[in-house]
């Protein structure tokens, strides 16, 4: 994020649109490369009180398509809660049965899809390149044979590769780049690094209406960007809930330098709308 200028700004305008990038999704970002999200997935959901005891768990397989849980009053107040300190599952080669054997199972039958199956059909029939044609891409090296894998890809999976491809380069693009050993503080391996990096990079720098931009018409001016920048999400969760005290880090876990705070508290800074008011 900070190689490629991504980190938002604490202060002033970004300078940085290019009107030559395409700030579209391309078929890789959405084929394969962003569906990495898949593997953080937790298999039960926790329903935790505000006194942060968890009182159930919501299977995930019971649940597809059904959001009356979310209808029961109080249960909003769980789940947000719940989504707040339950951690993610960790980024790693692994999917969660929920995902792989049951999902949207219909009651009773005992199995539903396969998500990674999805996304490796999805892969194929958007024609997505294999794996080894964006190490390329990525400026990675090459791999001429299976072991030349083993650099960036654990050698038990290189091995299981092997037996299911016949060739390097049918490799699916989604499988590869998942089975990649992570990149330095990165919840990902260095080829989807690589190809989210450019999509974000696409999304900020092509965007003529991105939110800190200036000198385009319609740009906020430096006070009304300064009270966006007080915002967050935990303000929002406090603001449209009954939830009344979180970490203000709400995606960080509870530490000690992020505490769980009251809603009131001036670590969850309210935006100030006086910067809108025309005179
Ligand atoms: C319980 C959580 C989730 C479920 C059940 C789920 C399920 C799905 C399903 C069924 C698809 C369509 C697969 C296909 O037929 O191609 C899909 C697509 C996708 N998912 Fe997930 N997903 C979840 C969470 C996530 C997360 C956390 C991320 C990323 C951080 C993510 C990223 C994507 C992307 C980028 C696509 C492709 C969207 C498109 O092309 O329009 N998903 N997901």
């Amino acid at each position: 994020m900070q190689q490629l200028g991504l980190l938002p700004l604490q202060r002033g305008f970004s300078q940085d649109y290019d009107s030559n990038l395409n700030p579209t999704i391309f078929n890789e970002f959405a084929g394969a490369a962003f569906r990495f999200g898949h593997t953080l997935i937790q298999g039960r959901h926790h329903l935790t009180n505000a006194r942060g005891t968890k009182e159930r768990d919501i299977l995930l397989r019971q649940h597809f398509f059904k959001t009356q849980e979310i209808y029961t009053p109080g249960n909003l107040d769980k789940f947000l809660i719940g989504l707040a300190t339950q951690p993610g599952q960790k980024p790693e080669h692994y999917f969660s049965k929920e995902l792989t054997n049951h999902l949207f199972e219909e009651e009773g039958k005992g199995f539903g899809l396969d998500l990674v199956s999805l996304n490796i059909q999805r892969g194929r029939d958007h024609g997505i390149p294999g794996y080894n044609a964006y190490r390329s891409i990525c400026g990675l090296s090459t791999a001429n044979n299976f072991n030349d894998l083993c650099d960036l890809i654990p050698s038990s999976i290189v091995d299981r590769f092997e037996r299911l491809y016949e060739s390097v380069d049918d490799i699916d693009l989604f499988i590869g780049s998942i089975s990649e050993r992570l990149a330095k503080g990165a919840v990902v391996g260095p080829t989807f690094q690589c190809l989210i990096g450019e999509q974000f990079l696409r999304l900020k720098r092509g965007d003529r209406y991105f939110y800190d931009l200036a000198g385009q018409s319609g740009s906020f001016t430096e006070e009304q960007l300064n009270e966006i920048r007080r915002t967050s999400f935990a303000r929002l969760v406090c603001d449209n809930s009954n939830v009344r005290s979180i970490q203000p880090l709400i995606f960080k876990s509870k530490t000690a330098v992020n505490p769980i705070v009251d809603c009131e508290s001036s670590s969850i800074p309210r935006v100030n709308l006086r910067p809108w008011q025309e005179v």
